[in-house]
């Protein structure tokens, strides 16, 4: 019998409310079982100078936490999908992705309410090249400044007047009851979401079945298919969250769509490919049929040319 939980976080406020989140409904389904926050600083944390693009390295937000539950100092570690890399290391597994918040990304300005109001030559943050990328496709005179830090840093930086207008994921706005001062949330047609963006994931250590137990009730399904074909489309790709990759999932019915892209940093290439597939009656099928419906989209988006788009970025 489990009576504790001990939830390693981030210590940021979005990761902060993310894990009380997930320490919340824990206690909701277990009233006996007591919960802690662990929260922790991680590298990604540290390093706020550079994009994180020129930083490298997979897991940026998420090895401390492991390190931490290897060391028996926390029992699960609460991510956004985002930031989790996609081959998980030796020793964790990944048993419960949470509903997912809104998706799409969000135009933040104090001076314009769309980003087609920003004038030829206009400054927008952001350090992510997904958002650059697609950003630049659409509107090539707009000039992207790095913006980096977290939700409320980055919000600082725009009110300080550094920046004509920002781009941040809408998820983390919704979260930290910031939703006033989003612009416009943008259509995903010319900007489509980061594979796993707006979905929390709960990591635990391998095979940890107590622990699994424990958090089945903070299981949604539609969220774990899209958010698997996402990743396994990414994962196929070897892409990280530091290249210009976005993946989409939605759930029809019982069709899964899945839209892909991939995009040169100044926006001037773009591959798009988007694949249907009918899904079966179990939750195991469809799990199966939404990392086939991943590594598909990837294989033909490398048809068209993705590798080599890649290859020149890194
Ligand atoms: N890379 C940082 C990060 N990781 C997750 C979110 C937002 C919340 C989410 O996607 O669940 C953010 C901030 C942002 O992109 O604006």
């Amino acid at each position: 019998m489990i009576d504790k939980i001990r939830i390693a976080t981030r210590k940021s406020p979005l990761a902060l409310w993310q894990a009380e989140f997930v320490a919340a409904e824990i206690k909701k389904h277990h009233p006996d079982i007591q919960v802690e926050l662990i929260p922790m600083s991680t590298r990604g944390d540290k390093i706020l100078d550079v994009a994180l693009a020129k930083v490298g390295g997979k897991g940026l937000f998420v090895k401390e936490l492991e390190v931490a539950m290897q060391n028996d100092e926390a029992d699960i570690a609460v991510h956004s999908m985002k930031d989790v890399p996609m081959e998980l290391p030796e020793g964790f597994d990944l048993p419960v992705i949470c509903e997912r918040e809104t998706p799409f990304d969000a135009f933040v300005s104090n001076r314009y309410a769309h980003i087609d109001e920003l004038p030829k030559g206009a400054v927008v943050g952001t350090s992510s090249l997904r958002r650059q990328a697609q950003l630049l496709a659409r509107r090539p005179d707009l000039e992207i400044k790095v913006l980096r830090g977290n939700v409320g840093t980055r919000l600082g930086k725009l009110d300080a007047g550094e920046y004509d207008g920002i781009l941040l994921a809408a998820a983390g706005l919704v979260r930290l009851g910031l939703v006033e001062r989003i612009a416009h949330v943008i259509d995903y047609n010319w900007l489509l979401p980061a594979c796993g963006q707006g979905a929390v994931g709960i990591e635990t250590r391998a095979n940890d079945a107590a622990v699994s137990e424990v958090l089945k009730p903070l299981y949604h399904h539609e969220t774990a298919v899209r958010v698997i074909a996402e990743r396994a489309m990414n994962r196929s790709l070897d892409g990280g969250c530091q290249v210009p990759i976005a993946g989409f999932a939605v759930i029809n019915g019982n069709q899964l769509s899945l839209e892909g892209r991939v995009a040169s940093n100044d926006g001037q290439t773009l591959l798009q490919v988007s694949e249907q597939i009918t899904l079966e009656e179990t939750e195991v099928q469809q799990r199966v049929q939404a990392e086939s419906l991943g590594c598909f989209v990837a294989e033909q988006l490398i048809a068209r040319g993705a590798e080599k788009l890649l290859a020149e970025l890194s």
